[in-house]
């Protein structure tokens, strides 16, 4: 079989963005890579592989192009590879390759090497709803390939279409699937190898987290923005921050407290209430305008006294909080340990230029941040 590459058409498939900049969106047109290797194949490249409809298609175009589940429903089998430049974020750096399901190793057109070469991520997606062996044996020759070519490539597998199963047997399903693999690379003395297993579906927001954990492995700043959100929460209240990339709500970076699926989730709604507000009342008469800029801001007091607070950090970036009622609301006082929405916004100040420096440098000094007092 001969392997092709194709561009994405991707103009405008990302739907809810009409509004933003023309280079808000994910995708500019990327050439033929054989024909006319570009800058951009020298970024971290994310390989999406795995058998014929096990979903690949569908998480590259949920994820990245707002579409929704219930459409993936029609897409054709892709015969190509699909090259998408995420580049237009100043912040996530990356192409996404969606590899046709049925890639040939031994195809002499295939040029693995070269490909696996430039690779941060391999994700090999497993339709659980499927008999998995034979995607577990196209797993291990995958990995296995990849890893003697570039041993540095962050492997992860997503136990995909998880939304058709009960609690238990999805945890049934990953204790075998896990089990098999390592089996499988134990047997090939590939100990060395390491896979990270998520359970995914496209029909929750299991698919973007798995996505945000495999894109933060990529980001070389990860402990600095770690580290900033960690001060940054200690001094102002906030239970939960979250450092989002826009367009595709995958979390760059949050405090090291631990991510728990619901809080995560409330911060993707918000999100998505407040590009859509802003998407119908936010433009000028002409249409013209940003949906998303230097003065997006929301706060969204819910009726369980969780406060929900957004904040432009940069074009692309949004810092999400969550924090109780009480911490939003009480008067400061410099002794009082939680602080008010003054001070919330005192840290903001301080730490936000800070984030958005460190997304483009390492930054030593976090500890000399301001502190709230
Ligand atoms: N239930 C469920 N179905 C899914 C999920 N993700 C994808 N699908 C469905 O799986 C089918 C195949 O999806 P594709 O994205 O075309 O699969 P693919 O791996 O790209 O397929 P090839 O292009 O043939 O390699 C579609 O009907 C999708 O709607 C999921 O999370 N849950």
């Amino acid at each position: 079989m001969s392997i092709q590459y194709e561009v994405e058409p991707l103009a405008d498939s990302y739907g809810v963005a009409d509004s933003f900049p023309k280079d808000f969106g994910y995708g500019e047109e990327e050439a033929d890579i054989e024909d006319s290797p570009t800058p951009s194949d020298s970024k971290p490249r994310i390989l999406l592989m795995g058998l014929r409809r096990s979903g690949k298609s569908s998480i590259q175009k949920v994820v990245f192009h707002k579409m929704s589940p219930n459409e993936t429903l029609f897409l054709e089998s892709t015969n190509k590879i699909y090259k998408d430049d995420i580049s237009s974020s100043s912040f996530v750096n990356f192409q996404i390759w969606d590899f046709p399901g049925q890639v040939d190793f031994f195809d002499p057109t295939f040029d693995y090497e070269m490909i696996f070469r430039g690779t941060g991520a391999l994700i090999f997606v497993i339709d659980a709803q499927d008999d998995y062996v034979e995607a577990l044996g196209r797993l291990h020759l995958t990995v296995s390939r990849a890893y003697r070519v570039n041993p540095e490539i962050n492997f992860e597998v997503f136990i995909h279409k998880v939304d058709g199963l009960s609690d238990d047997h999805k945890i049934e399903t990953q204790r075998d699937i896990h089990q098999r693999a390592n089996d499988d690379l134990a047997d090939a003395s590939l100990e060395k190898l390491h896979l990270s297993f998520y359970l995914t579906s496209i029909y929750d927001h299991s698919i973007f987290e798995a996505f945000s954990k495999v894109v933060q492995k990529l980001i070389p700043q990860l402990p600095t923005l770690e580290n900033l959100l960690n001060i940054f929460i200690s001094n102002s209240g906030i239970e939960k921050a979250f450092l989002f990339d826009v367009v595709s709500k995958i979390y760059i970076a949050t405090d090291s407290s631990p991510v728990d699926m619901q809080s995560y989730e409330l911060c993707c709604d918000m999100i998505d209430v407040v590009i859509d507000v802003s998407c119908i009342y936010g433009l000028k008469e002409d249409g013209s305008g940003s949906a998303y800029d230097k003065e997006s801001m929301a706060i969204i007091k819910l009726n369980n006294t969780t406060v929900l607070y957004l904040k432009e950090v940069t074009k692309f970036l949004a810092l999400v909080c969550i924090l109780r009622e009480e911490s939003f609301e009480r008067k400061g006082k410099p002794s009082t340990p939680a602080f008010p929405h003054y001070c919330i916004k005192q840290s903001l100040n301080s730490f936000l230029p800070i984030i958005v420096q460190s997304s483009v440098t390492s930054l030593p000094q976090a500890q000399n941040a301001d502190r709230c007092q």
